[in-house]
């Protein structure tokens, strides 16, 4: 008990030493400014920082909070305690017609940051940038200079990888805004690679431009805490005069003149006030639109995922009664070592199910496998997902203290859903309807996924811990199908898959004549001038992964864009010579030589 008592005292001393420097956020403002950002999330922060590197005055106006108001921030095992916190906005999706059968009015619940750093101040930190194949799609749909060719220069200029292996490889960077950091192993990460190695999947970076294979997960990890794009981009740069952060500024209007937008209305203490912009408005707000009378809103799309969890005999499991005792807490307070700095997710594989050869292209879904128990505490509190009160006391019924999870993710889901403004008031929460499942191909997608996991967990590593799928069928929900069959999982699917976190696409990014898109490539708002939209909507299509270091990408890329300069002249002349070349060697050759078994093995089974 004293040490828990220190570990507090700790914590608390931290939280003082923040307030002090919180001030700086109360400088008046002035009544214009060259460049407004709305929102100072993942890329708001990001992009705030470049624009002000220049002879400019730039404002970000943050209808949330200082990123530092709550302790849980930097803790890389606590990210889900900040899911229904003043940190969050809190948003649910309308009813789903074909998803969510076990969720409590088949909404699902949906966390988003609002504080400085937006979402990237409370999301589960993997970094993950995407397949070649994502952005060479984006381009050839009209999203000009969007290629993976003009991307990577910009993912390799956030960067610093901090992964010893990884620093000398020509595609990865040091000395950029963003730790990349993987955490020293758990026992947990090196069976769930010997599982994957007996199928034939090799262990490598997936963040090479080759993405199939496994990978233990890399972090957006700095000494062991959370490194947001508020504590790794703007926080550094905050003492600029020419840089100023307005927080619990709510932006209600983009105000338009003439066809160009000159400032925008805003929120802050109970008062409306209003700001103006010399150059432009770049609204960085996140999915959830602001204007009303734009095309916006439209081509929502989302990754799903849901647990498959195992039974097992082995003491490297992270439960509650582990995280409870004191001590653990407090080697992560002095020392950054211990639980605390996992993040939940150990691992991720990513293979190419819907084409016979699995181990080559790019890939259609991702395996999570993570090492937290589904013990009552986790299954109640842990990963929020809104399940029925009967279906969750049903799942604890089951719980374990020893156990682990395996998630599959589809990651080109074809279902499409919008986001529409529920009212005139600003402040009232959007209609949310992703139409989770709307497509059939995106369930096919899920249960080849189920098959891989399931090959996964007949290896020798994962039959040495007696893994044993613990079932979460419920009375009235899919009990009535036979157990294993395609159509049991399809069920499955539709009841237990929620959110995985990544909506994008409602500002969607296209050629000028796209009459389906609201930006153009320079994301400039068709129609508009002085207008842009810089964050995760502008996304035409999903990447393969997270959505979190796209979007810093863009923002990197979008800064050059507003700035008219070129950045990365040097780190794209380096690859040109060194690196796309080779690229186009990988593209030709036949990876497909990699000894699988599993390819026999999935196919096998008799997809619905
Ligand atoms: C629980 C969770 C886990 C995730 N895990 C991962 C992960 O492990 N890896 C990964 O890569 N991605 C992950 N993601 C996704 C990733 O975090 C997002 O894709 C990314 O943060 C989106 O960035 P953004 O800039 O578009 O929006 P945000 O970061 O959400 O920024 C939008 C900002 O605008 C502010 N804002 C909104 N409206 C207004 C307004 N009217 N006026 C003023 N300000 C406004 C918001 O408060 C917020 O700060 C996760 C997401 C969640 C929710």
């Amino acid at each position: 008990m004293p040490a828990l008592i220190l570990a507090m005292q700790l914590v608390f001393t931290g939280y003082i030493k923040r307030f002090k420097v919180d001030t700086i956020f109360e400088k008046p403002l002035s009544g214009v400014y060259d460049y407004i950002v709305v929102g100072g999330g993942t890329a708001g922060s990001v992009l705030a920082t470049r624009l002000s590197e220049d002879p400019v005055t730039v404002l970000v106006l943050e209808a949330g909070g200082s990123d530092l108001e709550n302790k849980y921030v930097d803790i890389p095992l606590l990210s889900t305690h900040l899911q229904f916190s003043e940190q969050d906005w809190q948003y649910f999706t309308v009813k789903q017609e074909s998803s969510g059968y076990a969720l409590d009015g088949r909404r699902n619940y949906w966390p988003a940051g609002k504080a400085l750093g937006g979402t990237s101040i409370l999301h589960h930190m993997t970094h993950v940038r995407g397949s070649p194949s994502d952005y060479d799609r984006w381009e050839a749909e009209g999203c000009t200079g969007w290629s993976y060719r003009d991307v990577l220069p910009y993912f390799m200029k956030s960067e610093d990888v901090q992964i010893p292996e990884l620093k000398k490889e020509v595609y990865r960077s040091v000395g950029g805004s963003m730790t990349v950091s993987i955490e020293p192993g758990n026992p947990a990460t090196e069976i769930f690679k010997n599982a994957a190695g007996e199928l034939g999947f090799q262990t490598h970076d997936c963040n090479s431009p080759d993405m199939i294979g496994h990978c233990p997960v890399q972090n957006d990890v700095r000494n062991s805490e959370r490194c947001s794009t508020a504590k790794c981009y703007i926080r550094q740069v905050l003492g600029r005069q020419n840089l100023q952060v307005s927080l619990q500024s709510h932006v209600t209007k983009v105000v338009i003149h003439k066809g160009k937008a000159v400032g925008v209305e805003y929120m802050k203490h109970s008062r409306r006030m209003m700001v103006m912009a010399r150059k432009e408005v770049i609204v960085s707000a996140g999915v959830i639109p602001l204007h009303a009378d734009l095309p916006v809103g439209n081509n929502l799309q989302d990754h799903l995922l849901f647990f498959m969890s195992y039974r097992v005999n082995a003491n490297w499991t992270i439960n509650t009664q582990k995280l409870s005792d004191p001590g653990e807490f407090l080697k992560y307070i002095i020392d950054k070592k211990g639980l605390y700095t996992e993040t939940g997710i150990n691992a991720v594989l990513f293979a190419n199910l819907e084409q016979e050869d699995v181990m080559s292209g790019s890939p259609d879904t991702e395996i999570y496998f993570s090492n937290i128990a589904p013990d009552a505490k986790a299954l109640k509190s842990g990963w929020k997902q809104n399940i029925k009160d009967k279906v969750l006391d049903h799942m604890v019924s089951n719980a374990t203290s020893e156990g682990i999870s395996i998630m599959p993710s589809y990651l080109h889901p074809k279902s499409r859903g919008t986001i529409r403004l529920n009212s005139t008031d600003p402040f009232e929460h959007p209609l949310i309807d992703p139409k989770y499942l709307s497509h059939p191909d995106d369930i096919a997608g899920f249960v080849r996924g189920v098959r891989l996991i399931q090959t996964l967990v007949l290896t020798e590593p994962m039959q040495s811990i007696g893994a044993e799928l613990i079932r979460r069928d419920y009375p009235g929900l899919c009990d009535d199908i036979p157990f294993d069959s395609d159509s049991y999982w399809a069920c499955y699917v539709r009841s237990f898959a929620t959110t995985a976190f990544h909506p994008v696409g409602t500002c969607k990014m296209g050629d000028i004549n796209d009459q389906s898109s609201v930006v153009d490539p320079l994301l400039r708002v068709k129609g508009i001038q002085g207008l842009r939209v810089v964050d995760a909507s502008v996304m035409r299509n999903l990447i393969s992964g997270e959505t979190n270091t796209p979007t810093i990408m863009i923002a990197e890329k979008a800064a050059d864009l507003i700035r008219g300069k070129d950045t990365v002249l040097d780190i794209r002349n380096k690859l040109n010579t060194k690196f796309f070349t080779q690229l186009e060697d990988i593209e030709t050759s036949n990876i497909s030589a990699w000894s699988s078994q599993l390819i026999q093995k999935l196919l096998s089974t008799n997809l619905i």
